[in-house]
């Protein structure tokens, strides 16, 4: 069969790297996004990248109220959103001009048989075909969005001015983020969630800590609620819980999780589950020489894995043989303020549940100099070790979490024992010395 391209991209997300690296190989690429002003995706336009702008602007206006500062601080989001739709349009033009070797197909893309796209009238026709279609909210049943008094974290990072207050459901990453970003700029900020910790698979002490951090923000906890019923009423969201108590906020951010964008393949040759795109260890769909990447096949929701995940796929059509990706060594974090916390590898809840023999080090950071002057007093470094003093893994909470990480990573890479991840002589005062301190004592 001749096909119209080499390779067929569909969702211009993540997926956007791909096609330039292998259009950069002289492949013959198209993408098809149905909505080309947002190339790039949710990460650039809903999500990495305005969210963290947020919270940089939060963290200032928190670390102002210092006692050593005088004067108040404060947050103009019109102003920030103005900065952030002038980011984004440089940053969807880089893309572009990225993508110049890349033909962008506009309109719906649907997966109708193998190798054959239909998008709004058009036929296009690959070789291959990489889906990465994304994710979107889920609301849960009982809550009814209305994206003006029920929202999501869509509205917020489009948001011009602040509620007067604001309740969240959900303690995932949107949920955490949120509400430290509300809090830190003076939103009077709630927290529904269904459990009774906070990073519940996190080591003890930095779930802890994490509760800790909340109430210190100033946000109103209310764990163990389950929301049966939400929806607008006259004076703003009534909210049902599953105890039959009731309560009243003028808005409600629903932050319990993403479901994978599937509705694109509509063919059986490609499988489908709850959890997305089946796909194999290669992220070949069960559909040869069809891949789908990225969060619509549930394995991982994160923007860097998303990445790596459509960059593999490319080399191994290029025949480049690329080593497997061992998603387990992917960091995640979720940036809390003032200390985040992030995670790669192995982790206590996951060892103990496997009943794994590890050994692991915890150093907290409060009373330490260095993180008492920079917010980490709440600060946690945890490293684990297997039988044989391997490297298995790490935990960081403190500022700057997703940053500092990056050594467990790389001891993760590249395969180190305890005696080699301790040649390191790191800067002083840091809080990566303390990561140091965490391997000293495994
Ligand atoms: C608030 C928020 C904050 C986040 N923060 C982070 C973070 O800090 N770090 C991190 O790593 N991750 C973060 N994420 C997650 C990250 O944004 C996603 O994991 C990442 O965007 C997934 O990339 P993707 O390419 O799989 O999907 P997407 O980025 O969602 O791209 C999918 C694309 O496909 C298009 N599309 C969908 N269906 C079709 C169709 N049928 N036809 C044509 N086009 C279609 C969409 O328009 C979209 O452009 C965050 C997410 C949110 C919501
Ligand atoms: N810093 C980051 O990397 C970052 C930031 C934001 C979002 N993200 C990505 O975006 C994705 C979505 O974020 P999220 O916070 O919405 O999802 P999440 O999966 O992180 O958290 C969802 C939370 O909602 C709860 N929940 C699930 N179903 C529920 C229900 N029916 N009722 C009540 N509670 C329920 C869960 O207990 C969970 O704690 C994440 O998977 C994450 O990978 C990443």
């Amino acid at each position: 069969m001749e096909y119209d391209y080499d390779i067929v991209f569909l969702g211009g997300g993540l997926n956007y790297a791909g096609a330039v690296v292998a259009s950069k190989a002289r492949l013959k690429c198209a993408l098809v996004e149905k909505n080309p002003a947002h190339l790039g995706g949710t990460c650039l336009h809903n999500g990495c990248i305005p969210s963290k702008m947020y919270l940089a602007a939060a963290d200032t206006v928190r670390a102002s109220k210092k006692a050593h500062f005088s004067g108040s601080l404060s947050l103009d989001m019109a102003k920030l959103d103005e900065e952030k739709e002038a980011l984004l349009a440089r940053a969807t033009k880089a893309i572009m001009k990225q993508c110049e070797n890349v033909e962008i197909v506009e309109g719906e893309g649907v997966l109708t048989a193998p190798h054959t796209i239909e998008a709004d009238g058009k036929t296009v026709t690959g070789r291959y075909v990489i889906i990465g279609t994304g994710s979107r909210p889920f609301i849960p049943e009982g809550i009814v969005y209305d994206s003006h008094s029920v929202i999501t974290s869509d509205e917020v990072l489009n948001m011009r001015e602040f509620p007067e207050r604001i309740a969240i459901y959900g303690d995932g990453a949107i949920g955490l983020e949120m509400a430290s970003f509300f809090a830190s700029v003076g939103v009077e900020t709630e927290l529904i969630w269904r459990h009774d910790t906070l990073l519940r698979k996190a080591h003890p002490k930095i779930s802890e800590n994490a509760m800790k951090q909340m109430e210190a923000l100033g946000v109103t906890l209310l764990p163990d609620h389950s929301i049966e019923t939400a929806k607008k009423a006259k004076k703003g969201v009534h909210i049902r819980f599953s105890d039959g108590s009731e309560h009243h906020v003028p808005k409600l951010l629903v932050a319990t999780g993403r479901r994978p964008n599937v509705e694109a393949v509509r063919n059986d040759a490609v499988a489908v589950d709850k959890r997305g795109i089946v796909t194999d260890e290669h992220f070949e769909t069960t559909c040869k020489d069809h891949y789908a990447v990225g969060d619509c096949n549930g394995k991982l929701q994160l923007a860097h894995a998303a990445r790596a995940e459509v960059l593999y796929v490319v080399r191994q059509i290029l025949g480049e043989k690329p080593e497997p990706l061992n998603l387990n060594h992917v960091v995640k974090f979720i940036h809390t303020l003032p200390c985040s916390y992030a995670v790669v590898g192995e982790t206590r809840s996951e060892l103990e549940k496997r009943g794994v023999e590890y050994k692991e080090s915890v150093v907290p950071l409060s009373g330490l100099p260095f993180p008492h002057t920079h917010d980490g007093d709440l600060g946690v470094m945890v490293v684990y070790a297997d039988e044989d003093r391997f490297i298995m893994g790490g935990e960081v909470f403190c500022p700057g979490a997703e940053e500092i990480i990056a050594v467990v990573s790389m001891a993760l890479a590249g395969e180190m024992d305890v005696k080699l991840a301790r040649r390191t002589i790191l800067a002083h005062p840091t809080f990566s010395e303390s990561l140091e301190r965490a391997f000293d004592r495994l």
